[in-house]
């Protein structure tokens, strides 16, 4: 082959690169590459589409480079051309932009007003208002055509003029009515949205989207064969059909007619000082006004000019209008190759993984290690040893492994190993949770005895981390049993500096009168793998005491509510073994009463007088968000308590079984699923008034 040929193969190559990667990226599939390799990748096709002037269809200048239309899906032509926008990177690539905007415009650049404001990362769709409601939505297309994305209007929860509100209109400077329009803008998760859309989406058996953007894009491409809803939200920028205006006031009229606008974000949307903005952007802080209102992905700034006659003057490329200009901040997302995922236990019993992955540079800084959140993510994401990975860092620390690139696999991969041991002491892993927890040995002491002394367990007042800590570290806790044993020796609980002496009487009556914090909370306290709070107060009510607990075979334990075999035969080996029957042995002759299931006064004064009454008999009920009113007060295993006491089961997440979900104060991604399912949902002060009702 000439130098020649391998030229255009080398072009052939990156076209066809380009051309995967938008499609996914476009339509909302798996990330194949960073956009810094993208971008990387379309400069030099640039490069070379400039010396080839013999390429009729250079992919560089098309908008959605490299994407086109999808012809699976309907299209509509565009009312104007729906054109993507052309980026700077830095100060100097962006003054150089300004300088060449008041050439074209024919005026000095201290002139032009510029409007700025956030950059959302989202998909860009327009959205036709016909008697003063929305009645399509396009995406961009190829800019000139675009594809039918009505159904996924359904899902977008923040359009004004929707059924049950009065139409849109817009007044022009005489009064004229306009009630057809399309407005273009964002179609965007929110940070809290996006949480809530993939823990819909877990439910149903679909794959949880990588990112809010690519998100957005999914959901919007899978909105018309989706049956249930996923929160969308849509930020306005644009608007065509009505009387030419600045850009700012257009906004502000959009605004007023009930429309989310990517500049109310800032707060701030004229004559923002420019270098004010930018720096800050170059020092990593939210844009001008941003602050904490930030709670949705956003990639830079657009700057803008803000008069009609301005744009009109700069006009537009084929790609991008000339007036105005993307200013990205620089690329927190890179790709690398996993080479090892080791395991770390934490000062609270934690077995946490931790990726090391090839060298890489991310948001300015060298990058060996990225964490990973659990175990259950590893599995649902589906990483394997030696996978090209997205590594992200939004804002944290220490960046996140995002996503295994899956196209690029070339089969030499191989899994993750979780371990079933922990690492540090070589006990046996809690895996019953999302998170690994080693809660025996050494490195498991501090932990136990913490959850131990817990609210929601022998509630013991002062014996906190640090002071548990001391009092393991002088082995003077060597297990549960201990603190019962030296626990009420002053003394011992001094010596050492454990305790401090002014201390120590407060912390002795804690301890006496945990003797009788009875049964249940004994059991939570002894921390059997696979129990929880809940179970060990289903297992205190069936057996009624722990010598009928000891006595039972796996069978008898199989047969309280919502323990399988499986679980039950775990039970049945951790209290048949020696270590475990001397520590219950010592409890007792210290004193702690484990006779029977003590019943427990509830706290709720308006709830307390149904105590034991089945008025949930069997329901699954799930409590979400903060208690602030009837059943303020009450801790989270409080209320389960309660609704164990009136026959209901306390369940900790929303599924299909969920009988009831009582919704407190900021009720999230469980509220959200609870709806998306049909499960009944009461506030809090109706739920204390159903309990007590009866
Ligand atoms: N990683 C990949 O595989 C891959 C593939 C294709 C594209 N990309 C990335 O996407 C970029 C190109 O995408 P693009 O054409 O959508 O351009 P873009 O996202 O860089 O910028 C243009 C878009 O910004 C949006 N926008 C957000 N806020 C806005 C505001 N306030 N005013 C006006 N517009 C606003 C609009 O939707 C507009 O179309 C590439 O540079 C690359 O970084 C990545
Ligand atoms: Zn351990």
């Amino acid at each position: 082959m000439t130098t020649t040929d391998e030229a255009v193969a080398g072009y052939q190559m990156t076209r066809e690169a380009l051309q995967n990667a938008a499609a996914a990226y476009y339509g909302g599939g798996d990330v194949v590459m960073s956009d810094e390799q993208y971008d990387r990748l379309m400069a030099d096709a640039a490069r070379f589409e400039a010396q080839h002037p013999e390429i009729t269809d250079p992919i560089s200048t098309q908008v959605a480079a490299g994407a086109g239309l999808n012809q699976a899906e309907s299209t509509l032509a565009h009312s104007r051309p729906m054109l993507s926008l052309d980026n700077v990177y830095s100060v100097e690539e962006f003054q150089a932009w300004v300088d060449g905007l008041a050439k074209r415009i024919g005026k000095p650049v201290s002139d032009i007003r510029l409007a700025v404001e956030p950059k959302l990362d989202g998909l860009a769709t327009a959205i036709r208002y016909v008697n003063g409601r929305p009645v399509a939505m396009l995406k961009r297309g190829d800019g000139i055509t675009g594809e039918d994305a009505t159904p996924a209007l359904a899902d977008i929860t923040n359009l004004p003029g929707v059924a049950g509100d009065s139409p849109v209109q817009f007044r022009d400077a005489s009064g004229a009515a306009f009630f057809q329009f399309e407005v273009r803008g964002e179609v965007v998760f929110t940070h809290e949205d996006f949480q809530a859309a993939n823990a819909a989406r877990e439910l149903r058996g679909d794959r949880p989207f990588t990112n809010p953007r690519n998100g957005a894009a999914g959901a919007v491409a899978g909105a018309a064969t989706r049956d249930y809803r996923l929160p969308l939200r849509f930020y306005a920028y644009d608007v065509v059909g009505l009387p030419d205006a600045s850009h700012v006031d257009l906004m502000v009229d959009l605004a007023d007619a009930g429309f989310a606008t990517a500049a109310s974000v800032t707060g701030s949307h004229s004559q923002c000082d420019l270098r004010d903005a930018i720096s800050e952007i170059e020092a990593g802080s939210p844009p001008p006004g941003g602050g904490s209102v930030f709670t949705m992905a956003c990639d830079g700034m657009v700057i803008k000019a803000d008069l009609p006659s301005d744009r009109a003057a700069a006009g537009a490329g084929p790609r991008a209008p000339r007036w105005a200009i993307a200013y990205k901040y620089p690329s927190q997302e890179v790709t690398s190759t996993l080479l090892e995922v080791t395991w770390a236990v934490g000062r609270t019993g934690v077995i946490a993984p931790r990726a090391r992955i090839e060298p890489v540079e991310c948001g300015g800084t060298r990058v060996e290690y990225a964490t990973l959140h659990n175990p259950e993510d590893i599995a649902r994401k589906g990483f394997l040893i030696g996978d090209p990975v997205l590594v992200r860092r939004a804002g944290e620390v220490i960046p996140r492994l995002e996503a295994p690139l899956v196209a690029l696999r070339d089969g030499t991969q191989t899994p993750i190993q979780i371990p079933t041991v922990c690492p540090q002491c070589g006990g046996p892993v809690d895996d019953s949770g999302a998170r690994l927890l080693c809660r025996s040995g050494e490195c498991g002491l501090i932990p136990a005895l913490t959850y131990a002394v817990s609210r929601d367990a022998l509630d013991i007042e002062g014996l906190s981390v640090a002071t548990i800590t001391r009092l393991v570290e002088s082995e003077a806790f060597i297990d549960l049993a201990s603190i019962f044993e030296v626990g009420l020796r002053p003394s011992i609980l001094i010596a050492d500096g454990g305790v401090a002496p002014a201390n120590a009487p407060k912390i002795v009556a804690q301890i006496e009168k945990a003797k009788d914090a009875g049964f249940a909370r004994v059991l939570t306290a002894l921390g059997l793998a696979g129990t929880g709070r809940s179970m060990s107060r289903r297992m205190a009510a069936h057996f009624g005491s722990m010598d009928a607990l000891l006595d039972a075979s796996p069978g008898d334990l199989s047969a309280v509510d919502g323990l399988g075999q499986t679980k039950a035969d775990s039970i049945y080996r951790q209290l048949a073994k020696p270590g475990m029957r001397n520590v219950i042995q010592r409890l007792a002759a210290a004193g702690v009463r484990m006779g029977e299931a003590v019943p427990e006064t509830a706290t709720g004064a308006s709830c307390s007088g149904a105590l034991g009454s089945g008025a949930l008999d069997g329901l699954a009920v799930c409590v979400t968000g903060s208690m602030v009113g009837a059943l303020a007060g009450l801790s989270r295993n409080e209320v389960n308590e309660l609704i164990e006491r009136h026959g209901g089961r306390a369940a900790s997440s929303v599924s299909k079984s969920t009988g009831l979900l009582v919704a407190g104060q900021k009720a999230g991604s469980k509220l959200v699923k609870a709806e998306s399912l049909g499960v009944q949902v009461v506030s809090e002060d109706d739920f204390a008034a159903m309990l007590a009702a009866i």
